[in-house]
């Protein structure tokens, strides 16, 4: 992350996405614990925007509906970046980055660099209309990212810039549909599953993406699922899933990001205050947040400490 970044902050309260209300809470809670001040101790302008609220969608859970939704944080994260600014999105189910990323689609579509996104989450989020257990369509919104047909009413009429599935990469996955496996396999998304981790770690698979991102002067978007961590220290979710991310993995990953200063756009979403224990995901989050802005235990490049002979 660059040393002092402008960063624009919207909380887009959208839970239209999931079957399990609570998620519209997630951007108070995470100012409640303390997200903008945290940002700013850290030396960083926020141009706080606010909560979105797009007009005639209460409680209706059509595509149309997150359309609105789409249009309005998609149009909010392509002018910060065109800007200059570093966009936070934060919600809200895992459908407001059908906007996010859309926005940044059509900025990088300008600009001419390739988009890569870095998916954090124990799903794919790549299940289609067809493919859909439970038809929710956060589970869905790299499918119509990528250009699966059947979603175009998500989307304002007219072209659109499309994600390229071979540029992401789905991160700490362990829960998948079968027609959304097949999908993504079909696809060529990247993937770096629960499995890998087990065997190699954070640190090597993480870094094998920032180099790509790096050697093709891209622009990285991350995308944090709430469900990435381990519902052991994130319990505030409506889809969690056993054995996800420690602690020291997550803040080890955001680390890694801010030492890369390839991160051009974030979304945090599906916290659901809810299903929280007295705040608790709210403030590891805010906390995750902050090693991603540049917070460090020391101010030193890390390295392995000599021995003492
Ligand atoms: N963003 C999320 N939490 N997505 C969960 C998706 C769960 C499941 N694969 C579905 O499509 O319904
Ligand atoms: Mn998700
Ligand atoms: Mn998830």
């Amino acid at each position: 992350m660059l040393s002092s970044s402008i960063i624009k902050l919207v909380g887009a309260p959208i839970e239209i996405g999931t079957s399990e209300p609570g998620a519209v809470m997630g951007p108070a809670a995470l100012r409640t614990a303390g997200l903008v001040r945290v940002l700013q101790d850290l030396g960083h302008t926020v141009h706080d925007l606010g909560e979105l609220s797009p007009d005639g969608t209460l409680g209706q859970r059509t595509l149309s509906a997150i359309r609105a939704w789409t249009t309005e944080i998609s149009s909010m994260v392509e002018t910060a970046l065109d800007e200059g600014h570093l966009p936070v999105v934060v919600g809200g189910d895992h459908s407001l980055s059908l906007g996010s990323i859309d926005g940044a689609l059509r900025h990088c579509a300008r600009t001419g660099r390739p988009l890569f996104v870095l998916w954090l989450d124990a799903h794919a989020d790549f299940n289609t209309l067809e493919t859909s257990p439970s038809g929710n369509v956060h589970g869905m919104p790299l499918a119509a990212l990528c250009g699966e047909p059947g979603f175009e009413a998500l989307f304002e009429a007219g072209e659109r810039p499309l994600l390229d599935p071979a540029r992401v990469h789905l991160f700490g996955l362990r829960s998948i549909d079968a027609g959304e496996r097949a999908l993504v396999t079909q696809r060529q998304v990247n993937i770096v599953d629960m499995r890998t981790i087990d065997e190699f770690g954070v640190v090597a698979p993480l870094r094998r993406i920032l180099d790509r991102v790096a050697a093709a002067n891209g622009h990285l978007h991350a995308s944090f699922d709430v469900d990435f961590l381990d519902p052991t220290i994130a319990p505030g979710v409506g889809t969690t899933v056993p054995g996800g991310a420690t602690f020291r993995e997550a803040h080890l990953i955001m680390e890694m990001l801010c030492d890369s200063g390839l991160v051009g756009s974030l979304d945090v979403v599906e916290l659901n205050p809810f299903l929280d224990e007295r705040g608790r995901s709210a403030r590891v989050l805010v906390e995750l947040v902050a090693s991603l802005f540049g917070r460090r235990i020391i101010d030193r490049p890390t390295e392995v400490p000599p021995l003492e002979t």
